[in-house]
């Protein structure tokens, strides 16, 4: 029977847990958070009024067999009628609009939106798909998405639309982020059908197969394009934490830093504050950074590649405004790195989720992302930035983008250094060298979380689970 010590309590180390936890062959988990809470960037901060505020992610997709995973893991919660899940059909999902040359812009959705020239764009989306098809297949290994892009669908669509799109995922760079890491179904498509064109009406890759649930079947009987919770995605954190409490066979440490982690012949020894943990097995799902620093130097091979992936600090700041104040509706609108390098985009939180409201009176709630890859450029080093010039920045925005020239009734400015791996050129291979010296020195570790192999909060469930059926070599 295994004693296995979860490190980091992020959604990625709770997930983990969930599916240990439910398997006859481990006796023991032990979950160690270095924070006073679980849930790591799943953070809704909720105020007494009923309002909730996403400090994290608002909302996740249900598509593909990773968003039926974590649909499968809310039904088993007993989340089901706390969902709020936004359909296709919602303006939400149709409207989402890039801000360039100082106008907001609709992007083309829907079959007459590909057909017809859509400013920004100078042609019909549809020409940049045909013409497509007979670009060559690319030599490299890897490449940046910006180079890909640019090579297959032309280098309009890479500056305007995958620019922005990077910086709505990964808050990165489009020239510096990995294609093959960060969108591998792209790099697949181009592998297996020779075209993107051909790849998403073919398909291509191959997908691990979930067994839908009620909920995941009713996500898609639904087409449902996100959901969100009641209380916030907190909610599921939360709702894992309880479960694991209730479970009998997992101790959850809140205040817990790990410090050092020694192998021993037969396992671990686990440095906390104030003791020594054994463990047969450890599981990390701490950014890659703060694993390396707590591996001995034995592991200096591993230490070196973790140190090589990056990450980059976004400033978010909600906002909350009296009445209704857009001057469109949709999801949110994103901001090309030259238009306004500093500036990510707004999410205009009201539109998906009008439930995170306030309960009296009408009001708009937005989100300000700033920062990201360019943080330290813009803004100067994190440490040395104030709340005061972040919030002026994006009320600047607001007025800018939206029109609104009245300040928020209600504000808040949080600043989260380090909070997005970046999957730079070459990620796969760091990773797969990871892997390798874990297996080449025998090392009783799973490597999980959004370090690895996603960032997404569905990427990070479903590589929880993988490193539990791997270590168990059984279905979860
Ligand atoms: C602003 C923002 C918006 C996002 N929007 C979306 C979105 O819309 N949709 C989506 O799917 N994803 C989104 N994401 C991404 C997603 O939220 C993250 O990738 C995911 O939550 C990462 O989970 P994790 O468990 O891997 O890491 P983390 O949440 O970073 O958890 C790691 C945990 O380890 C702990 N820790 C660190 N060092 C130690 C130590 N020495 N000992 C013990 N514990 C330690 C930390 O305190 C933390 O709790 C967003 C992320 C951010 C920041
Ligand atoms: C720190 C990372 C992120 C920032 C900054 C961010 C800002 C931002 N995002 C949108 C719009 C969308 N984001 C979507 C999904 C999504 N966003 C992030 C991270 C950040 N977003 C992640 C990791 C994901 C999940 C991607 C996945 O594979 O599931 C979406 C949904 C995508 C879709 O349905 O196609 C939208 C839309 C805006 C406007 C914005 C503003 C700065």
């Amino acid at each position: 029977m295994k004693t296995v010590a979860v490190l980091g309590g992020g959604i990625g180390g709770l997930a983990a847990s969930f599916y240990l936890c439910k398997n006859p062959q481990v006796a023991k988990v032990i979950v160690l958070e270095s924070s006073s809470r679980f849930g790591g960037w799943l953070w809704s901060l909720r105020r007494s009024d009923g309002a909730v505020f996403e400090l994290g992610p608002r909302g996740i997709r249900p598509a593909g067999a990773v968003g039926t995973n974590t649909l499968n893991m809310v039904e088993d919660l007993g989340l089901e009628g706390d969902i709020l899940p936004v359909s296709y059909n919602h303006v939400a999902s149709k409207n989402r609009y890039l801000y360039v040359n100082g106008q907001l812009h609709k992007l083309p959705s829907g079959i007459s939106g590909i057909l017809k020239t859509v400013p920004p764009f100078s042609r019909p989306l549809l020409f940049s798909l045909l013409t497509e098809i007979l670009v060559k297949k690319g030599r490299e290994e890897d490449e940046s998405i910006h180079s890909f892009v640019s090579r297959r669908l032309g280098k309009e669509l890479a500056d305007l639309a995958m620019d922005s799109v990077c910086r709505g995922v990964f808050a990165g760079d489009c020239k510096k982020l990995s294609v093959r890491s960060c969108f591998p179904w792209l790099y697949m498509a181009e592998q297996q059908r020779g075209s993107l064109t051909l790849g998403f009406l073919l398909g291509s890759g191959s997908a691990p197969v979930i067994v839908p649930g009620h909920l995941a079947q009713r996500a898609k009987r639904e087409a449902w394009a996100q959901w969100s919770l009641k209380r916030g995605v907190e909610t599921l954190p939360e709702s894992i934490a309880e479960f694991l409490q209730q479970s009998g066979k997992v101790e959850l440490h809140r205040d817990a830093a790990v410090r050092q982690i020694i192998p021993t012949t037969s396992g671990w020894k686990v440095h906390v504050e104030d003791g020594v943990i054994s463990a047969d097995h450890i599981m990390s799902a701490l950014p890659a950074k703060a694993l390396s620093c707590i591996l001995p130097p034995s592991c200096q091979g591993l230490v070196q590649q973790l140190q090589d992936i990056s990450t980059v600090t976004v400033a978010v700041a909600s906002l909350e405004y009296e009445g209704s104040i857009l001057p469109v509706t949709g999801f949110g609108h994103l901001v090309p790195s030259w238009e306004d390098p500093g500036l990510l985009g707004i999410v205009y939180d009201s539109v998906p989720f009008p439930q995170h409201n306030r309960q009296t009176g009408q009001t708009t709630r937005l989100t300000v992302m700033m920062g990201g890859a360019w943080f330290q450029n813009v803004f100067g080093a994190p440490q040395a930035v104030s709340a005061d010039s972040l919030l002026a920045r994006a009320t600047e925005a607001v007025r800018c983008h939206l029109g609104h020239c009245v300040a928020p009734s209600w504000s808040n400015v949080a600043l989260h250094r380090d909070c997005i791996p970046q999957y730079h050129l070459g990620h796969f291979q760091r990773v797969d060298t990871m892997r390798a010296f874990i297996k080449n020195n025998n090392l009783l570790l799973s490597l999980i979380g959004s370090a690895y192999d996603g960032v997404s909060v569905n990427d990070v469930i479903f590589s929880g689970r993988t490193a539990v059926a791997e270590l168990l070599g059984s279905g979860v």
